[in-house]
């Protein structure tokens, strides 16, 4: 007897004296070839032996066939006039990542910094073909002037045009899921919803927000003078209130009430961190129509159902009583009659340096209107697409502006003075829109701490040529990455690009910025449709926060941060603890 490998059940058609071992999967023990042909013969031996050769062979073809498919597919960019980053099976180029060997923002710097004179270069996310743009004239064309090739984003939830009908799945009928002309058609129908005059209206609520939320830290730090927070914790539960506020017509404290349910819901629903929502990625990912057809949707049922009863119950309480609250719910409810239009901004309609500008697509006119779900799903975009940018975007700034208390106390003067001017009153949008130094410091908070990057999907073959000799065919199906956080900190654009120097962003300095090189909130008609309503949340926060507290490191404040490890988000390893300490 010896050990041998058998998987396949070849003899069981021959004889049903053999012991089903045979069956087994690895390292069952056999009897040997001489102990076999006193049962079979050697005829019967010598057919198996056969069998299995054959089968060997077809094993060996397949797997020949699969390796010559797989090295073609990697060897995509060989043919192309570009460099390419190397590859491993599967992983594609995206290893340290996947592995966790290094953070999102190191690798897209350190790729980015990889092919320091090419305009463009090529990479694997595991087996998907991604082009990275370096270069400003081919970034311009690629997300602007040529969009009509990438309209649409990398589908990594599934986004297609199935989901018609099934009110389970609402991630594709949000902006930012959906695809073509269905994506054009809402871009043009919300985009009155987030201009400048709207944004003026909905500051209300924020403000009202603001002053409740003072107190609150007062009363918490009324003994010691001041009160610790993680800082990932505090403006998480501060963008959930506002989010409640402005976009499902509701009003809750997070910051008092720690576990009410709307938080606790939004918290549920936005962590992409469990086993479920990797399979549910999965399978959108791979089998889409099947997942569709299922039901599986990347926000959970539960969250699903609780969000759109209050949304469902508002608008009835509205239509019913008639009220008029200047949020999102009334703006989509003016979408759906028809009477959300495009108006003349009869002031500046800027929310600071970093504001995106809409395109002729969100300014086109169009007949269309929502659907119920699809009403609900542009609620949610509040939460999907604007919850976790605008909490991160403050959390660095509160860390940015505690390391560097010169920069704290240049902006402490400044809204002290706006405060004066008020004569104590609260803020309004317009003269958060004047205060210079504070839109300063944010336009370089974003710099330093942007999504790390954006990308595109190719919709049809598109003709690259730069019209300086480089010309080659993006194919369709193919996906762009714009590396925004390599670009926002290579020194050919801002010297000095680790240092937190809100003077760049001054009268004097900021003609000297190239803009396509600025991308907070992404390019072209595509970027992010919320950029005023996130400049004015941060700027009315960080107003009122600043106003009555400093922002200081207390003892387990980790200096320099350490971000988390893998394909996340900005995140802290062991969140950012701070200090609001009472002012005098
Ligand atoms: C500091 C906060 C924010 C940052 C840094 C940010 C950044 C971005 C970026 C980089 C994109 C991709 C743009 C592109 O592909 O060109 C985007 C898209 C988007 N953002 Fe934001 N965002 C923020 C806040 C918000 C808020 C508050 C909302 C609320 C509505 C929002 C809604 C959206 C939507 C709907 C899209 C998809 C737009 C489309 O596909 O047409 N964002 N954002």
């Amino acid at each position: 007897m010896r050990w041998t490998f058998q998987r396949f059940p070849f003899f069981i058609h021959q004889t049903k004296k053999v012991p089903l071992y045979v069956y087994g999967t690895i390292h069952k023990r056999v009897p040997d070839i001489s102990s076999l042909s006193q049962v079979f013969g050697a005829n019967q031996i010598a057919a198996t032996m056969e069998v299995n050769l054959l089968l060997l062979l077809i094993i060996v073809g397949i797997l020949g066939v699969i390796y010559r498919q797989v090295k073609k597919h990697y060897d995509y960019f060989h043919d192309k006039p570009i460099p390419s980053m190397a590859t491993v099976p599967l992983l594609g180029s995206t290893g340290p990542l996947m592995t966790k060997r290094c953070t999102f923002n190191d690798f897209i710097q350190t790729i980015y910094n990889k092919y320091p004179s090419a305009k463009i270069f090529g990479l694997f996310d595991m087996t998907t073909k991604m082009f990275v743009l370096r270069d400003p004239e081919v970034i311009k064309k690629i997300t602007v002037k040529d969009f009509e090739y990438f309209v649409d984003r990398r589908p990594l939830f599934g986004a297609n045009k199935e989901d018609d009908g099934n009110e389970n799945i609402l991630f594709n009928k949000t902006l930012v899921g959906m695809v073509d002309q269905r994506w054009r058609d809402m871009r043009a129908i919300l985009s009155p919803a987030f201009t400048g005059s709207k944004m003026r209206a909905m500051f209300e609520l924020i403000e009202q927000y603001c002053t409740q939320m003072v107190p609150i830290l007062k009363e918490q730090s009324a003994e010691s003078g001041y009160v610790d927070y993680e800082m990932k914790d505090f403006f998480s539960r501060v963008a959930n209130d506002i989010i409640a506020t402005c976009a499902f017509g509701l009003q809750v404290e997070s910051l008092k009430s720690r576990d009410n349910e709307f938080y606790t819901m939004g918290k549920q629903m936005m962590n992409f961190n469990r086993f479920i929502v990797l399979l549910r990625v999965m399978g959108l990912r791979f089998f889409p129509s099947l997942m569709i057809k299922m039901g599986v949707d990347i926000v959970d049922r539960e969250q699903n159902q609780y969000f759109s009863k209050i949304i469902k119950e508002a608008v009835r309480a509205r239509e019913t009583h008639g009220i008029v609250r200047p949020d999102m719910i009334h703006l989509l409810m003016q979408a759906r009659k028809g009477t959300l239009k495009h108006q003349q901004e009869t002031t500046e309609s800027t929310a600071g340096f970093a504001t995106v500008e809409e395109s002729d697509v969100g300014k086109s006119v169009v007949s269309k209107t929502m659907s119920e779900p699809e009403f609900i799903a542009q609620c949610l975009i509040f939460f999907l697409a604007g919850f976790d940018t605008v909490s991160t975007g403050m959390l660095f700034m509160a860390y940015e502006l505690a390391l560097n208390p010169d920069i704290q106390q240049k902006l402490y003067e400044e809204i002290a003075q706006t405060n004066k001017e008020l004569g104590g009153k609260p803020a309004t949008y317009d003269t958060l829109q004047k205060m210079k130094y504070m839109d300063m410091v944010v336009s370089e908070s974003l710099r330093m701490w942007p999504v790390a990057a954006f990308d595109r999907k190719c919709g049809r073959d598109y003709v690259l040529d730069d019209g300086a000799g480089l010309k080659f065919t993006i194919d369709a199906g193919t996906c762009i990455w714009v590396p925004v956080y390599g670009i926002h900190r290579d020194p050919k654009y801002y010297p000095n690009p680790d240092k937190f120097e809100p003077e760049r962003f001054s009268d004097e300095n900021r003609g000297k910025i190239d803009m396509t090189m600025y991308m907070p909130f992404g390019m072209g008609p595509r970027n992010c449709i919320g950029s005023r309503f996130a400049l004015m949340e941060i700027k009315a926060i960080m107003y009122a926060l600043l106003l009555n507290f400093s922002i200081e490191r207390n003892e387990k404040t980790q200096v320099p941060l350490k971000l988390v490890k893998g394909f996340v988000g900005l995140q802290v390893e062991n969140g950012l603890h701070l200090r609001f300490k009472k002012r005098k």
